[in-house]
């Protein structure tokens, strides 16, 4: 099989693949081992500590440089290797945009749209850029929301199949984050696939398909957002209740709680993770109740949730502290 067969047969329903991505510079691994699957139009996001290795990990599958080692494909092509086949069907936002400040809005798409085929028109990418009105204003009297807007829309004047978004929102106030998210959804119901890096977890819910969360250079939590808090496990939390010394709490599920102060008080937690997903809160509470009954006690404030993406990433952190 030639090489450009083998590329073809992976691409029908795989957009970008890494496997065991490694990068160094120097001496210091930055990604150690990354692999994952974006599957043709799905938004991947990728969330992580500050230094966790997202941003290298998009510019190796951006092909702005080769990996150290594994492989990565983006469209079934080598991004690094063919950077300039692919770049047609790619639309890249950088954390830093690369504005010439002292153009207008109306101008950097101009240029922009120059470099495309098929690109958007000026009005149309005006107004997804929540730019109509600024059409005129050069770019660098731009709040840094409208640039990062503007980036936005620079990346997909052409119509990318793939989209990179690294950090979109950064600098945007809550009202442009969502106006944003509705225009990323847009794009992925037309069928773009998207990678994007996000501080935001609130991001990641409301945007991804699947999610992967790095540190230190690892995947170490990956699936569907469900899929990632269900793992984590279900919360059962009460105030301890005063007449209840620590050691007569009971077991739940084989599960010790854990004890901690909130406004003062003494809160105990129970985390159920494993069994069925659909019924194990309710499992939990069943022994629960039972032996507050026994006690005579009321379990005040009593909560079931489930793990939220923010548990999600603090625990990855913990686990490696
Ligand atoms: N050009 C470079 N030369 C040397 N080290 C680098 C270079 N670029 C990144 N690094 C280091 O590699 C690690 C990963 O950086 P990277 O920018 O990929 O992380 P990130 O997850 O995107 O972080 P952030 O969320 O803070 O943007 C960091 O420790 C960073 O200091």
């Amino acid at each position: 099989m030639t090489t450009d067969v083998r590329e073809t047969a992976v691409a029908l329903d795989v957009a970008i693949a890494a496997t065991e991505l490694r990068q160094r510079y120097g001496e210091f691994e930055a990604v150690r081992g990354v692999s994952l699957t974006v599957r043709r139009g799905e938004l991947f996001a990728l969330l992580g500590t500050n230094g966790a290795g997202k941003t290298t990990t998009m510019e190796v599958l951006e092909g702005y440089r080769p990996a150290t080692s594994g492989t990565v494909q983006v469209l079934g092509i080598d991004p690094y290797r063919r950077r300039r086949a692919l770049s047609p069907r790619v639309g890249i936002m950088l954390q830093e945009n690369g504005f010439l400040s002292d153009l207008t809005v109306a101008e950097t798409i101009g240029l922009w749209r120059d470099l495309h085929a098929n690109a958007r028109s000026l009005d149309e990418s005006l107004e997804l850029a929540g730019l109509a009105d600024k059409a005129r204003v050069r770019v660098r009297q731009l709040s840094g929301g409208q640039k990062r807007r503007l980036d936005l829309v620079l990346s997909i004047i052409g119509r990318p199949e793939v989209v990179f978004l690294d950090e979109p929102t950064t600098g945007m106030d809550p009202e442009a984050r969502r106006t944003t998210w509705g225009l990323i959804r847009d794009l992925v119901t037309d069928g773009t696939t998207i990678l994007l890096t996000t501080h935001y977890l609130e991001e990641a819910e409301h945007l991804a398909s699947r999610l992967a969360v790095m540190h230190e250079g690892e995947i170490r939590v990956e699936g569907t957002l469900e899929e990632v808090v269900g793992r984590h496990g279900d919360r059962v939390s009460f105030r301890l209740p005063p007449e209840i010394p620590l050691d007569a709490l009971p077991l739940i599920g084989g599960h010790t709680p854990g004890v901690a102060l909130a406004g003062g008080t003494p809160v105990v937690t129970y985390t159920i993770a494993g069994g069925d997903q659909a019924t194990r809160a309710h499992e939990a509470l069943v022994p629960l109740f039972a032996w507050a009954a026994e006690r005579g006690v009321a379990l005040e404030r009593l909560a079931v949730r489930t793990a939220s993406l923010e548990d999600v990433f603090h625990s990855v952190v913990k686990e490696s502290a």
